[in-house]
């Protein structure tokens, strides 16, 4: 049986899609929580001096959505050909923007950088959050079936509820908004209830580490 080690520091982040795929497949998985202290001593060792790494069998792949892209297809949740795991690829790479432009207030939110969160909230992620979940719905509407790509799970039906799950009000996250800005949304909002229904990711979701993002 193959083996699966997937470490990361114990947050869930870019580390939480990996681990949700590996939970959804019922796969068992080594869940590897790095503490900050040990972590100079790993880095070098790493493909990116980065985390997240995947181990199979002891090989190391670096990058969170190769990881994810990875598994996803060993578990048949990358799309169902190749048009499908292309829509899939333009989804994770627009969520990567989206992060991205995001990022200085997501950096005040975790406590890595000083700023005015309010401020960043209306200015910097309240306008990216709407721009792009006025595309993800876009591609909900396509499906039609509540995901976002074809007419079954793919991961980045993963990726976008845990967003989503986050930015709820009684998610616990630092993340947690209004609700009134996902009710906006009512396709994005019916469709973290649908993927987060899904029994395993259920469980693990009830069972996993609490942790504020
Ligand atoms: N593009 C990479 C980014 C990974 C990344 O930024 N990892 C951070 C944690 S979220 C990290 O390893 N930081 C520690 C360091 O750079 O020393 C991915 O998606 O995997």
């Amino acid at each position: 049986m193959v083996h699966y080690k997937l470490s990361y520091f114990p947050i869930r982040w870019a580390g939480e899609v990996p681990r949700q795929i590996l939970a959804y497949a019922g796969q068992k998985f080594e869940d590897n929580r790095i503490q900050q202290a040990d972590w100079p001593e790993l880095k070098p060792s790493t493909p990116f001096g980065q985390l997240p790494v995947l181990e199979v069998d002891g090989r190391p792949l670096g990058q969170s959505h190769a990881i994810s892209r990875y598994l996803a297809r060993q578990f048949g949740i990358n799309g169902r050909c190749p048009w499908e795991e292309a829509q899939v690829n333009a989804i994770a790479d627009q969520f990567k923007d989206y992060l991205s432009d995001i990022r200085p207030y997501n950096l005040v939110k975790m406590g890595f950088a000083q700023g005015d969160a309010d401020q960043l909230y209306t200015e910097t992620f309240l306008p990216n959050f709407k721009k792009h979940y006025q595309f993800f719905t876009r591609f909900l509407k396509a499906s039609g079936a509540g995901f976002l790509i074809g007419d079954s799970l793919t991961w980045v039906d993963i990726l976008i509820a845990q967003h989503t799950s986050d930015l709820l009000s009684d998610s616990g996250s630092v993340f947690a908004t209004k609700d009134s800005i996902i009710d906006e949304f009512p396709e994005l909002k019916a469709h973290q209830k649908k993927i987060h229904a899904i029994p395993n990711l259920k469980k693990w979701i009830e069972t996993r580490p609490v942790t504020p993002f």
